[in-house]
């Protein structure tokens, strides 16, 4: 899958991410005390750490689901404005696809097209939903309705939504959570074959898992504030060890105000 090129927002130059310094307070408590990040294009970058260190305030930070308060955050050379964030694919930590709604794999995947307050299909809709479906090796599962996949199956489908908007920047939060052997293969593949044209990708992970090889760099969090910077740590202490919950979904305001249960991109 070729990434779109970004010619109508003007010409962009630069890291496909830069977040410098940012600082983030959720209800009065600063959670993020200035976290800086960068993803070249093409880089795969990890945001490791243990439970609650930030990093899913962090990623909902730069995709603007939630603001900062301090810092400058910005992509492919622009500030974060909502049309840059029209570059970002966005898979929020473990949501269902389903949502109570019944809706086919192809209907959540083409939903990743319409824009913001837009009810209008692309032409090559059909056609773009089907390539995302097989980049995740889930072509087969098209017509099933949604709401009775597995909790891997559905992850893939949440993925190809996202991918299905050709993003030069990817960002996933804990897409491995509670995913089988055979899912995380399948993630791994596509997002080597995203890497190899150019895609930038930004990754919370809690173990390297099948992504060791594809990770270029991790960052580490810890109580808000970055902690290493560098080779991914292969043993991130509790976080290691088999048992570990890594299943505790967060609301986001946007989610909850809007109901888009994860079904809708960055603003
Ligand atoms: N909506 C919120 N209001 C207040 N505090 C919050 C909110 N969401 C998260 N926090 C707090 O912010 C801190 C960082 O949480 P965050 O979810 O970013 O951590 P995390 O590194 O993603 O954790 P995990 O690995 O458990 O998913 C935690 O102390 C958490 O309790």
């Amino acid at each position: 899958m070729t990434a779109a090129n970004p010619a109508d927002l003007g010409p962009t130059t630069g890291l496909a991410l830069e977040a410098t310094d940012v600082r983030v307070s959720l209800q009065g408590t600063e959670i993020l005390h200035g976290v800086s990040l960068t993803a070249a294009s093409g880089e795969v970058v990890a945001i490791m750490g243990g439970n609650g260190s930030g990093k899913s305030t962090f990623v909902r930070a730069i995709v603007g689901a939630i603001p900062h308060d301090a810092g400058t955050i910005s992509m492919f050379g622009k500030e974060a404005t909502p049309d840059a964030r029209k570059l970002i694919g966005y898979v929020p930590q473990r949501v269902s696809a389903a949502g109570g709604v019944t809706a086919t794999a192809q209907e959540v995947v083409a939903s990743g097209l319409l824009g913001y307050r837009t009810l209008r299909l692309p032409r090559d809709t059909a056609a773009r939903v089907r390539e995302a479906l097989t980049a995740l090796s889930v072509a087969d599962l098209a017509r099933r309705d949604v709401s009775r996949l597995s909790g891997g199956q559905q992850q893939r489908i949440l993925i190809a939504r996202a991918l299905v908007r050709k993003p030069e920047l990817l960002i996933l939060d804990e897409p491995m959570a509670g995913v089988d052997l055979q899912s995380q293969v399948a993630l791994a593949h596509a997002l080597g074959h995203l890497k190899e044209h150019g895609v930038s990708i930004v990754i919370v992970l809690h173990e390297l898992g099948a992504l060791t090889r594809l990770i270029d760099r991790a960052v580490v969090l810890e109580h808000g504030c970055v902690t290493h910077v560098g080779a991914p740590p292969h043993d991130l202490g509790v976080h290691a060890l088999p048992g570990h919950d890594h299943e505790h979904p967060h609301e986001d305001p946007a989610l909850s105000a809007g109901g888009t249960l994860g079904l809708e991109g960055p603003r």
